[in-house]
C-alpha cells in the first residue's frame, strides 16, 4: 500500500443557513484550504473530492455520509457544523449510529487543541469513528474552530488512513516518519497494541462479520434511534406505499380480499328466463279458481326442456320453485292453495286438481332480469372482495369469469434467535430454548386477513446467516417481516445488518408504545430500473409485540399496496368492564368486545396481565384498546370509562 496514492476527502458542511445560502459556509471552503495547504506544505496527497451543504437534517447528514462511505468510497470525510448545544445541532447522533468503530483519540486531540485556544471549546461535542474503510470527523462549524480541529489531527490522517486500508503498521509507521523527518513535522505516532483481553466473547461472537465484530463492551448502552409516536411512524410508512398495478384473475374463492381494478357489468340476465318462486301449479289467473286437468309438468332442472306446448285456457300445469313458467301460463299457485281430485291409475301422475284461489296476473313469477338486467354495474372499481363471500357469489352468477383487480404484495416472514426452535419440533425443549411462535401467528393472521406470505422459516443471530437469509428473502418478496433481534442485546442484529450489510434505510427504530417499543421499518431501494423499492417491518421478538406491531403497521401496509380504500380498522368507543393502570407509553390493550343488550353499549373485558411476552393476553381478544400513557395527574382509568378501541378481529 503506498502512501503516495491520492487520499479522498469530503467535506460536508452542515448549517440551515448555508444551506440556503452557500455564499454563507466559511467553513467548508476553509477546511478544503486546509487540505491544499497539507497537500503543498508536506506533500501529503490529500484531494477533496467531495463538498457539499446540507441543513442541520438528521437524514441528509446520514444519507449524505453513507453514500460517500459507501459509494464513493472517500477515505476520509469531515463534517463541519451542528456540533455543539443548539437545539438544531445534530451532528454527532446522525453520524454515531452509522459508524460501526470509533476513534476517541482522534476527537480527544481535536478536543484539547481547541481547549487549549480556547475554554469555550468545551461547549464542542465532536464525535470521530470509522465506517467501512471511511474515517469520519464531525468538526465545530466555525470557521476558527474547524480548521483548529482538522490541524491538531491532520499529520495522522495519511497514517490512519494507510492502516484501514491494509498497510502494515510498521511500514506505514516507518514511512511517514521518513516522510515527516524530511518534512520536519512533528510527527507523532502512538501505536495501541491490541490486547485479546475478550478472548472469551471473541470466541462466542466469532461468527459475527468484521464490521460487527466490536467486543460487547463497545456496544452503544443508549438507542440511537429517536423514539416516536405510532402516528409519525403510520405516516411515515403511508408514503412508502403506493397501489400497485393491475392484475386478471379467475372468479373463485380465491378472490377473497382482493379489490377490483374495473367496474364489472352483468353480461347475462339473472334469471335467464321467467320461472316460478314457489312449488304449486301454472295457471292462467283470468280462468280463476276451479277443477283443471293436469296437462304438463315443468321442474326446475336445465335437462327438463321446457314444454313446447301452450298452456290453453281452462289448463293448468305442475311446477316446481325455479321451474321455466310454461307458454301461456300468467301466473303460478302454492300447492298448499290446491287440492289433489283425481290421479292416474297407477297413482303416479295427477290429472285433476282444484285452484281454491284467485292469482293475480304474474304472481309468484320472477321475469328474466327481474333480479340483474345485462349491463347492471354488480361490482365497482375499489370494491373488496369481502370475506362474506357475497360478492364472489354476484360474479358468478352474472357469467364474469374473469376479474381486473390490483395485485397483492408479495410477502414474507421469518423469525430469528439463537434459543428459538421449530413449534412443532418433536424433541423436548432444552433450558434456554423456546419454541417459534411468532411465525405460526403471523402466517395464521395473514391467511385470516385474506393474504398470502411465504414462510422463511428461523434464522439463527449470526451476522452472515441473517445477511444471507435477509437478502435471499428480499430477493423474493415485496415486503419481509421479521420478528426477534431488534432491541439493545448485543445479539440483536438486525438493525445494523439491514443498515451496514444491506443498505436498507431504517427509517425509524424506536416508538412510543406499548407493546411494540422497538419497532423498526426499514426500506431498500430496488438495484435496477425495474425493481421497486422493498419494505422491511423488523418487528419485536416478544410474542404479543409481534403481533400486535403486525397489525398495526404491517397488514394496513398489505391493504394499502392492494387498493383498499377501508384499510385502517373501524374505532368503536367502549366502556371498560375493568380497572386498568397506566403504563409511561401509550398502550395497545387486548380485550374482548361485546354489545351488552340492557347498557346498550359496547363493554370490553381485558384479557388480563399485558406483559408483551405473556401471548396468552391475545385470546380471544378481538380489539386493541388506545390507552393514553401515564401522567403525573393520571395513573390508571377505572371501571366504567370509555375509550377508543381498534377493531380487529369479529364483534362476538
Ligand atoms: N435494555 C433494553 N432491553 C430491552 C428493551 C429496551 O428498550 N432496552 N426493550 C424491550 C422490549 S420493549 C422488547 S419488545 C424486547 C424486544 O426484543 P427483540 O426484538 O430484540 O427480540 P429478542 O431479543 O430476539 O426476543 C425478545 C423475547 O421474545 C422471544 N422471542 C423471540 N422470537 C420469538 C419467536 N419467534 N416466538 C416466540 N418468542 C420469541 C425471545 O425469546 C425473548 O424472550 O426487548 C426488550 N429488551
Ligand atoms: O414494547 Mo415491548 O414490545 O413492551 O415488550
Ligand atoms: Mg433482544
Amino acid at each position: 500500500m503506498s502512501v503516495n496514492e491520492s487520499y479522498f476527502v469530503g467535506i460536508l458542511t452542515v448549517s440551515d443557513t448555508s444551506a440556503k445560502n452557500s455564499e454563507k459556509d466559511l467553513s467548508g471552503p476553509g477546511l478544503k484550504n486546509v487540505f491544499l495547504e497539507a497537500n503543498s506544505r508536506s506533500k501529503i496527497p490529500f484531494k477533496v473530492a467531495k463538498t457539499k451543504i446540507v441543513p442541520d437534517e438528521f437524514n441528509d447528514i446520514q444519507d449524505t455520509v453513507k453514500q460517500w462511505c459507501d459509494i464513493e468510497k472517500l477515505d476520509l470525510i469531515i463534517t463541519t457544523g451542528g456540533t455543539g448545544f443548539g437545539i438544531r445541532d445534530i451532528t454527532p447522533e446522525a453520524i454515531q449510529p452509522i459508524l460501526n468503530k470509533f476513534c476517541s483519540g482522534i476527537t480527544q486531540a481535536m478536543l484539547s487543541a481547541s481547549l487549549q485556544k480556547t475554554p469555550f471549546a468545551s461547549l464542542s461535542r465532536p464525535i470521530s469513528g470509522i465506517r467501512g474503510n471511511t474515517i469520519i470527523l464531525t468538526v465545530p462549524g466555525s470557521p476558527k474552530g474547524a480548521r483548529e480541529s482538522v490541524e491538531a489531527v491532520i499529520n495522522v490522517l495519511p497514517h490512519a488512513i494507510d492502516l484501514i486500508r491494509g498497510g502494515k503498521g510498521e511500514d506505514v509507521h516507518a514511512r511517514l516518519h521518513q516522510e515527516t523527518n524530511v518534512q520536519g513535522s512533528g510527527h507523532e505516532c502512538v501505536h495501541v497494541k491490541y490486547e485479546h483481553h475478550f478472548d472469551e466473547i471473541g470466541t462466542t461472537r466469532s461468527f459475527l462479520s468484521d464490521s460487527l465484530s466490536d467486543p460487547v463492551t463497545k456496544r452503544q448502552r443508549k438507542s440511537p434511534y429517536p423514539m416516536i409516536s405510532v402516528e409519525e411512524a403510520l405516516s411515515i410508512v403511508a408514503n412508502h406505499v403506493n397501489v400497485l398495478p393491475t392484475t386478471t384473475v379467475l372468479v373463485d374463492q380465491n378472490l377473497i380480499g382482493m379489490v377490483l381494478a374495473e367496474d364489472v357489468v352483468a353480461k347475462e340476465p339473472v334469471p335467464g328466463y321467467p320461472a316460478s318462486i314457489v312449488d304449486g301449479y301454472a295457471v292462467i289467473a283470468s280462468d280463476g279458481p276451479g277443477v283443471y286437468p293436469v296437462v304438463g309438468v315443468s321442474i326446475a332442472d336445465s335437462n327438463s326442456k321446457p314444454s313446447e306446448d301452450i298452456l290453453r285456457p281452462g289448463q293448468i300445469a305442475r311446477i316446481t320453485t325455479g321451474g321455466a313458467i310454461p307458454n301461456g301460463a300468467t301466473s303460478v299457485v302454492m300447492i298448499e292453495n290446491t287440492t289433489l281430485i283425481r290421479a292416474s291409475d297407477d297413482g303416479l301422475q295427477e290429472e285433476e286438481v282444484e285452484i281454491h284461489v284467485q292469482a293475480n296476473e304474474g304472481e309468484n313469477i320472477r321475469k328474466i332480469g327481474s333480479d340483474t338486467s345485462v349491463g347492471t354495474i354488480v361490482a365497482s372499481k375499489g370494491e373488496l372482495i369481502s370475506a362474506v363471500g357475497g360478492e364472489v357469489g354476484i360474479l358468478a352468477s352474472v357469467g364474469v369469469k374473469e376479474v381486473k383487480i390490483y395485485k397483492r404484495p408479495i410477502f414474507g416472514i421469518l423469525s430469528t434467535g439463537n434459543e428459538v426452535i421449530n413449534h412443532n419440533d418433536p424433541s423436548e425443549l432444552k433450558c434456554g430454548q423456546i419454541r417459534d411462535s411468532n411465525r405460526p401467528a403471523l402466517l395464521a393472521t395473514a391467511k385470516a386477513t385474506g393474504f398470502e406470505a411465504k414462510d422463511f422459516g428461523i434464522v439463527k443471530d449470526n451476522a452472515k446467516e441473517l445477511e444471507n437469509s435477509l437478502r435471499s428473502a428480499l430477493s423474493q418478496v415485496d415486503v419481509l417481516v421479521t420478528t426477534g433481534g431488534v432491541s439493545m442485546g448485543e445479539f440483536d442484529l438486525l438493525k445494523p445488518i439491514l443498515e451496514q450489510s444491506l443498505g436498507a434505510k431504517i427509517h425509524f427504530g424506536r416508538l412510543k408504545m406499548k407493546p411494540g417499543k422497538p419497532t423498526t421499518f426499514a426500506t431498500l431501494p430496488g438495484n435496477s430500473p425495474n425493481s421497486h423499492e422493498k419494505l422491511i417491518f423488523a418487528l419485536p421478538g416478544n410474542p404479543v409485540s409481534a403481533i400486535v406491531t403486525f397489525y398495526l403497521f404491517v397488514l394496513p401496509a398489505l391493504r394499502r399496496f392492494s387498493g383498499y380504500e377501508k384499510w385502517d380498522y373501524p374505532i368503536l368507543q367502549v366502556e371498560l368492564a375493568n380497572s386498568v393502570s397506566l403504563d409511561p407509553r401509550p398502550e395497545y390493550h387486548r380485550a374482548i368486545i361485546s354489545f351488552d343488550k340492557t347498557k346498550g353499549k359496547f363493554i370490553a373485558n381485558s384479557t388480563g396481565r399485558q406483559i408483551s411476552s405473556r401471548i396468552l393476553s391475545m385470546r380471544s381478544c378481538n380489539a386493541l384498546l388506545k390507552l393514553p400513557g401515564k401522567t403525573d395527574q393520571l395513573s390508571g382509568l377505572s371501571q366504567g370509562t370509555t375509550v377508543d378501541a381498534l377493531l380487529i378481529g369479529q364483534l362476538i
